[in-house]
């Protein structure tokens, strides 16, 4: 039977995303009351800038002022989608505080002090939800809380940002300029507010934080994840990496270890195969792998930013926290029981494409496979290409670590021969 008395929610933020959830909650809003047994109203929506027009928002909805809209002790659930550590932090806390259930799509706040904000949601006995903080539409956050809580997940890998997948994308396959692909990012409404967060590799960084403590029980933050940017990708390594079968992208890892005792987490710029299904994620799509026991390999694959498809999953949290709200449930909160610890980069496994400049001259090969023994670090390929009394020097490893090959490229770049190291990336999927 469906209750009359709507349930009230308060929007934080009425920018890509926000203004996408309050178009869709005023023209789905009878489909929406179906769904949960109780219309819901958009009671307020803070803004920063109140004289901007807002098409299908009542004037009087509109406030500058976010403290007095979540303190009004009316509403059932606010959507925080302003972004940001602070004031986004203290406006949850004090939702929570009076009375209300939260949505939000902020990764940043999430990766950094997720703990503190299901803490408080538990002492307050409310919900805390999130599905569009991590691979924008994508199901994955519940997918891993619910439908996968009785498995054993020991592998996270995938592409979780549209802004540097669009941008990789766009330099691989039409040439274009990094800044020309960022300002089309940007246009589009995939990039962060401060582009730099997705091209230096934070915004991945902070949902690998999220997917890693999600899938293995355990606390990982921001700092905990190793993290290097695309900045320094080059149209030359594109043209490396063909030369292998391989394309660029930016990949989040979060991996269990062996021994079950520890976990990773990194984001960096990886070469992957072309016949690798994440070699044909297109521009900002995301595709994520879950590896667990019991299941095997799954794969969940769809648009991983943008205003529409980060508003289907904030209103798909928005029904779930509806409808608990009706039965007087909270849906599951943080599970963090493991505590397993999280291993630096150094200890990190895998194989490795390095590009050197030598001198062309006899010894120079062996004098750098010597290098590589020294080090514990099995080469699988090498391919030289001379050009003017200088030579290329192109080498593939078997797995390794991370800390091995470092000490590798350490003491390759004091050989006399080596002239500089052009390039290091790992390489993933094979
Ligand atoms: N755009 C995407 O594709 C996408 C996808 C997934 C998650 N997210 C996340 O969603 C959130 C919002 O992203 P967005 O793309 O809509 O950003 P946005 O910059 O377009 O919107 C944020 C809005 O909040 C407003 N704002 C800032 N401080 C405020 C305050 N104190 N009170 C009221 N309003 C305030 C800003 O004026 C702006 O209009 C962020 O956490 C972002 O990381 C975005
Ligand atoms: N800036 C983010 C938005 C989605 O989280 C991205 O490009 O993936
Ligand atoms: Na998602």
């Amino acid at each position: 039977m469906m209750r009359t008395r709507p349930l009230k929610v308060a929007l934080l933020g009425c920018g890509v995303v926000g203004s996408e959830v309050a178009r869709i909650m005023m023209t789905h809003a009878d489909d929406l009351a179906a769904r949960i047994g109780a219309p819901v109203e958009l009671a307020g929506v803070a803004v920063r800038r109140p004289d901007k027009v807002r098409e299908g928002i009542p004037a009087e909805l509109i406030t500058t002022d976010a403290t007095a809209l979540v303190k009004r002790g009316d509403i059932d659930v606010v959507v925080e989608l302003i972004g940001g550590i602070e004031p986004a932090r203290s406006l949850i806390t004090t939702a929570f505080e009076h009375g209300a259930s939260v949505v939000s799509a902020n990764k940043a706040l999430l990766a950094q002090d997720g703990a503190g904000l299901h803490a408080i949601a538990e002492e307050q006995n409310k919900d805390l939800y999130y599905e569009a903080a991590v691979a924008g539409a994508i199901p994955l956050i519940r997918p891993l809380r619910e439908s996968l809580a009785g498995d054993k997940v020991n592998r996270v890998l995938g592409i979780v940002n549209g802004t540097t997948n669009f941008i990789l994308d766009k330099m691989d396959t039409t040439g274009a300029g990094y800044q020309e692909a960022l300002d089309e990012a940007s246009a589009l409404g995939y990039a962060e507010a401060d582009p730099t967060a997705d091209v230096e590799g934070f915004d991945a960084a902070a949902k690998a934080a999220i997917l890693a403590g999600i899938a293995f029980h355990t606390r990982v933050r921001l700092d905990d994840v190793y993290r290097e940017g695309m900045t320094e990708v080059t149209a030359a390594d594109f043209a490396s990496a063909k030369g292998m079968g391989c394309t660029i992208k930016l990949l989040a890892i979060c991996e269990r270890a062996a021994d079950g005792e520890s976990v990773t987490a990194r984001v960096h710029p990886a070469m992957i195969p072309l016949a690798h299904p994440l070699a044909s994620v297109r521009g900002a799509y995301n595709a994520v792998f879950v590896e667990s026991d019991a299941a095997g390999q799954l794969m969940f694959y769809g648009p991983g930013a943008g205003g529409s498809p980060t508003a289907s999953a904030v209103l798909g949290d928005l029904v779930a926290v509806c409808r608990n709200r009706l039965s007087g449930a909270t849906g599951p909160g943080a599970s963090a029981y493991t505590q397993l610890p999280v291993s630096p980069m150094g200890e990190v496994v895998t194989r490795y494409h390095i590009s050197l400049d030598v001198a062309d001259k006899p010894g120079v090969l062996a004098q750098v496979a010597t290098v590589f023994a020294e080090h514990g670090v099995s080469i699988d390929t090498v391919r030289q290409q001379g050009k003017d009394g200088e030579a290329s020097l192109v080498v593939v490893t078997h797995h390794a670590s991370d800390a091995s090959l470092n000490g590798t490229v350490e003491a390759l770049r004091n050989l006399d021969t080596v002239r500089g190291v052009a390039s290091i990336m790992r390489v993933e999927g094979e």
